[in-house]
């Protein structure tokens, strides 16, 4: 049975085709590259794959069931990440990862997230305001949600490796691996090249006029 599968999607922005009957399925351990040029749809179609738009036609299904009617057991399984970080900025890496433990439903002790932001170069900073690092640094507390929603089988990440370092882009090349090896799923956007050392299906979209 596949994760997700987006079924014969359109949509339109400003009166402008994006894309038209794109159908797509990620299959466990699959990982699906959606690519193609600035402003050609892939965080439009990212957004309605992850329920946080409506197509104009089409539907999406996390095993077989309408994202829409049970949409709390497909966030349970859902890591997104989008372009924006999701971050307090007012607060700590650690306060801001046990306030989203909380939210998702993750039993979690101070000390392992501690140990996760240590992992992913962090040593020292847990505790100061988020607004005080760096962009790249910033993301990496935002991508430590990867290494703590276990129990999520289906990641879908919109241009994950931006501001990230080439040792912040090992780990979180290495992090996709492992969870595939478990079984998990990913969609992602990039504009780099992905060069994983597992298999990788794309889906080119074109800029429309
Ligand atoms: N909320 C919106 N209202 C109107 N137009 C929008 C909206 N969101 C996106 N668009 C338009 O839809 C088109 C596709 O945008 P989208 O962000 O999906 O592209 P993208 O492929 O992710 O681009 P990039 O590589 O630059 O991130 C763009 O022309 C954009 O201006």
């Amino acid at each position: 049975m596949s994760l997700l599968s987006g079924h014969h999607l359109s949509c339109s922005k400003r009166d402008r085709l994006l894309f038209d009957d794109i159908s797509l399925a990620v299959e466990p351990s699959d990982v699906l590259y959606i690519r193609g040029p600035n402003g050609a749809g892939k965080t439009s179609l990212i957004r309605i794959l992850v329920g946080l738009s409506t197509p104009d036609t089409g539907s999406v299904t996390y095993r077989d069931n309408c994202i829409r009617s049970h949409y709390d057991v497909f966030h349970h399984h859902l890591v997104y990440f989008g372009h924006k970080l999701g971050l307090n900025t007012h607060f700590s890496p650690l306060e801001n990862l046990r306030h989203w433990c909380k939210q998702h439903q993750i039993s979690v002790r101070d000390d392992h997230i501690v140990s996760v932001l240590d992992e992913l170069g962090l040593v020292g900073l847990e505790t100061l305001p988020v607004s005080s690092l760096s962009a790249g640094q910033q993301r990496r507390v935002a991508l430590a949600r990867l290494w703590l929603k276990n129990h999520a089988d289906m990641w879908v990440l919109d241009e994950p490796f931006t501001a990230l370092d080439v040792q912040g882009i090992a780990l979180l090349k290495a992090r996709l691996v492992e969870h595939t090896a478990k079984g998990g799923g990913v969609i992602m956007t990039s504009h780099q090249d992905l060069a994983l050392s597992i298999p990788v299906r794309e889906l080119a979209l074109e800029y429309r006029i």
